[in-house]
């Protein structure tokens, strides 16, 4: 095999590993997450030929995903804040009363220790965060930092309501941000799908490296990724008998978990600490869980959300909490349904034990894979 040819004539092309993959047997080669490797024969759909260092060997290519052609490609932010930039995903988010309303309320509740801050809300779309701090609290100066265009609606929104003197918008990557000076709070909606979609946690916790005050406030200051065990709703069973094997191998976004669907009580199977965790921590998050089921039945897969906690600024202030459960109203981003390749009968008293792993794509930047074992 000529190097950098494939068996066909073509050139090899080169591709990321996506998880740990250990060998079995001599025909086959082990590689790690984000190892680069070259594929020399794709002729078969589930089999490549590869190369890493050197050793060659088949590699399944479920484990494999092409190279992005450059960092910025990586992030896809032409596609990201360009979709910010429309009304209408904030229109969306707007709307959702929990997600608005706790945000309303941890500025409310927080009012008087807010008096003389200096806030950052870092991306503050249409600047609903940063006016709920200028209209219900006195802050000193509230920085609101949004990438997309529509930071220009934003400025004239600040103004609009009077709020042009406390509120400056910055119509800035939080990477590149250049601020007056260091703030006392970081206020940030950055929650995704599985809490981590969109990886838009790193850019919070970079400007907190960078712009946050030492012992400066995190909002949120803790958030948790919770999952449960389920059976599924006799609505949406009927609906799954064509495309079966197409809907067990993606998970599926925007499911509406009913309570009574719930086989277990729910566990938190991963925290992240705003102030302590760091970039590098998410490249792979792992956790545990040991459900015992609390009601016979069908169980098909697991259903997750998360949840994002507030603490108050003052020392015996509570805390309030944005749960996107089944067991809270809805929001916009419901829950996330997991399927097992097949249906088990599970009994009362039973347990289902554990573990979850959430992997950053080491090529897409915005997205993962999760692992149920
Ligand atoms: C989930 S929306 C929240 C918008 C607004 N804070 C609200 O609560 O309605 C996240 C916003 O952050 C912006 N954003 C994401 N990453 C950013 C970054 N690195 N720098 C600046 N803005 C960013 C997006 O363009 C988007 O408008």
């Amino acid at each position: 095999m000529i190097e950098n040819e494939s068996s066909d004539g073509h050139e090899a092309e080169e591709y990321v590993g996506l998880a740990d993959f250990v060998a079995e047997g001599d025909e086959q080669l082990s590689f790690s997450v984000g190892d680069k490797l070259k594929v020399h024969d794709r002729s078969s759909d589930v089999w490549w030929w590869a190369e890493l260092q050197g050793h060659f060997g088949y590699v399944p290519s479920s484990y494999l995903q092409q190279t992005a052609e450059d960092e910025e490609d990586a992030w896809q932010d032409d596609e990201y804040f360009g979709n910010y930039g429309t009304l209408r995903l904030h229109l969306e988010m707007l709307s959702d009363k929990p997600r608005t309303e706790t945000y309303r309320q941890v500025i409310l509740n927080n009012s008087v220790a807010l008096r003389g801050k200096v806030v950052m809300d870092l991306g503050c779309g249409t600047g609903v965060i940063s006016l709920f701090c200028a209209r219900l609290a006195h802050p000193e100066a509230v920085y609101a930092v949004e990438a997309s265009s529509m930071a220009e609606h934003t400025k004239e929104l600040v103004r609009q309501n009077g709020c042009e003197g406390v509120v400056t918008v910055f119509q800035e990557r939080a990477e590149n941000l250049i601020l007056p000076g260091k703030v006392d709070v970081l206020v940030s909606e950055w929650m995704g799908n599985c809490l981590l979609f969109e990886y838009m946690v790193e850019s919070v916790l970079l400007a907190r490296d960078r712009w946050l005050k030492e012992g400066g406030m995190m909002w949120p200051s803790s958030a948790c990724l919770t999952a449960l065990n389920g059976v599924l709703g006799e609505t949406i069973w009927p609906r799954l008998q064509l495309p079966t094997k197409e809907f067990l191998s993606k998970p599926k976004f925007s499911h509406h978990l009913l309570p009574e669907d719930c086989l277990s009580t729910p566990a938190d199977v991963i925290t992240l600490d705003m102030v302590t965790i760091q970039v590098s921590d998410l490249e792979t998050l792992k956790g545990e869980f040991s459900f015992t089921v609390e009601k016979s039945g069908i169980f098909h897969g697991f259903t997750v959300w998360f949840s994002a906690h507030f603490q108050s600024l003052e020392e015996d202030g509570p805390s309030l909490e944005l749960n996107t459960g089944p067991y809270s109203e809805i929001t916009h981003w419901k829950q996330t349904l997991f399927m097992l390749d097949a249906p088990v009968t599970v009994e009362e008293g039973d347990s289902i034990v554990g573990s979850i792993r959430l992997q950053r794509n080491p090529i897409w930047r915005r997205h993962l894979s999760i692992t149920f074992s």
